[in-house]
């Protein structure tokens, strides 16, 4: 009880006061008591003994007798009031409740406060209620009213741009967050606006920004793409996974759960929730239960969250298990993308092998036939069927894997990137790390084939060489400068 010397108990001797009411005070806290300390306890004591002689007084004056019950107990409600506050160790201790009220009160505050400068809100007000509303409104009879998160991202931006050219009105979300360089997004979303689509810059785990958009559309269906993708990546930063692939997906389905209408959603799950499965090909009905990284885990978590969802709140729900996604305007952080700004500075690419120096094969699938997957997938869905944030009947529940059905080693994907660009790779093999790859990828489409009509038909030789094509145009590579003109290379 002492600070710097001095006790507590010489600044606020009712503290002892209290203290001695209930208990003997310890040897070293009594020795520390000045002189003065003990004056105004002596003085304390006083006022309690006087207290405790009015207190007999009134008792005789107005005895428990039947007919002043009335007056009896308004008495004795005025008395423990009386007590309650007469003495001052008393009040000293409704002043520490009421500070300790306001502290609470003030610190809740300020955690709200904080909370929303964590989601920034450059979004609201009149005008950009009117560019979100003329965004979803779609331009054919019957066309859908779509919100796509991670309408900036790769798949994200090409899905916007097939659903608003047929038509259906598209609002996008996207958090643009660093992962890789945010220009790209940008340039992705420059043209999603010259199509008419406009990205809200936002994060799911804004509840209230979800909240809002939902007030300002009754969106159909919600595409739902926005993650944190990478396998590897898992590895430097766990969080940014738990917080995109498992609290932001919880905080759309909340809003999705409590949206009137309840949407429809179709949201992109993945080919690495297969693990460590060696069954071949993979199919929907395989165990899923050896995720090989917290990516894959998390995308697993967010199938059975998701399946939650749909039980508890009647939420209509199509999950996607993509098998590794290529083409124009992709991913930097992806291999074909890397290899192919490495090949073309001259500068080396490595090559992961497996166990026994196996090659590493991918079901790599080209983007046009993910996009006919993802749209087919909205066209196919059935309505929800929750009301009021209740479910009211079963309602639709489905997975799929979106893969090519053939699929090439690595070693091979250098070679075709070699032929498109002309250059030779450098090639540095070295063992896969144990950092959540696994050997093979290959699906089994056969669901998807009947349920979607989804079939993919460009291989991989056509789709490197339209991504190249884009590469070099996107970066404006000149070979008589060996790329060194180059943009954000
Ligand atoms: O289908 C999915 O669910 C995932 O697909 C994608 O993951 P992956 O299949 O791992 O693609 P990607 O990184 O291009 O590596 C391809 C191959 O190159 C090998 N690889 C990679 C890098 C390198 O430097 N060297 C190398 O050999 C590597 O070992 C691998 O064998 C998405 O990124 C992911 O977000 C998710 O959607």
């Amino acid at each position: 009880m002492r600070v710097r010397g001095f006790s507590v108990f010489s600044f606020f001797p009712d503290l002892l006061f209290i203290r001695s009411r209930s208990a003997p005070l310890p040897q070293q806290v009594q020795l520390d008591i000045s002189s003065n300390a003990w004056r105004a306890i002596a003085a304390l004591r006083k006022k309690q003994a006087e207290e405790e002689m009015m207190k007999v007084k009134e008792d005789d004056l107005f005895p428990a007798t039947p007919g002043k019950v009335k007056i009896d107990r308004a008495l004795t409600i005025n008395r423990q009031f009386h007590r309650c506050f007469a003495s001052t160790g008393t009040m000293f201790m409704w002043a520490l409740l009421l500070i300790a009220l306001t502290a609470s009160y003030l610190s809740f505050q300020s955690f709200v406060e904080s909370s929303s400068k964590y989601f920034p809100s450059n979004w609201g007000g009149m005008q950009w209620e009117k560019q979100i509303r003329a965004s979803a409104t779609p331009r054919r009879p019957g066309g859908k009213s779509v919100l796509l998160t991670g309408a900036a991202g790769f798949v994200g931006t090409h899905v916007s741009l097939a659903l608003r050219k047929r038509g259906d009105g598209v609002v996008g979300l996207d958090n643009f967050n660093n992962y890789y360089d945010p220009s790209l997004k940008k340039a992705r979303k420059a043209v999603l606006a010259s199509h008419g689509v406009f990205v809200v810059e936002g994060d799911i785990n804004d509840g209230r920004l979800l909240a809002k958009l939902f007030d300002a559309v009754p969106f159909s269906h919600v595409m739902h793409l926005a993650a944190q993708a990478g396998v590897r990546y898992a590895i430097e930063n766990p969080a940014s996974y738990v917080h995109s692939n498992i609290a932001g997906l919880v905080t759309l389905l909340e809003a999705c759960k409590s949206a009137d209408p309840q949407p429809a959603i179709v949201w992109a799950s993945s080919s690495s929730v297969y693990g460590l499965n060696e069954k071949v090909p993979f199919s929907e009905i395989d165990r899923t239960d050896s995720p090989a990284s917290l990516y894959a885990a998390t995308k697993k978590a967010g199938e059975e969250i998701t399946h939650t969802y749909n039980h508890i709140y009647g939420l209509s729900i199509t999950g996607l298990r993509f098998f590794t996604v290529y083409g124009p305007w992709g991913r930097p952080d992806m291999a074909y993308f890397s290899f192919t700004r490495n090949i073309l500075q001259a500068k080396p690419i490595t090559v992961y092998r497996g166990k026994n120096g196996v090659d590493l094969a991918r079901d790599f699938t080209y983007i046009d036939d993910i996009v006919k997957g993802c749209v087919a997938s909205l066209d196919t869905s059935a309505k929800s069927t929750g009301d009021g944030g209740r479910k009211q009947g079963p309602a639709q529940y489905r997975i799929f894997n979106l893969g090519n059905t053939s699929p090439v080693t690595v070693p091979a994907l250098v070679r075709i990137l070699e032929q498109n660009l002309k250059v030779k790779a450098k090639i540095h093999v070295m063992e896969m790390p144990g950092n959540g790859d696994v050997p093979f990828t290959h699906a089994n489409i056969s669901y998807a084939r009947a349920e979607l009509g989804y079939n993919p038909t460009t291989n991989l030789e056509t789709g490197l060489k339209k991504f190249v094509k884009w590469y070099l145009s996107y970066y404006g590579y000149s070979p008589k400068t060996g790329g060194k003109d180059s943009k954000n290379l």
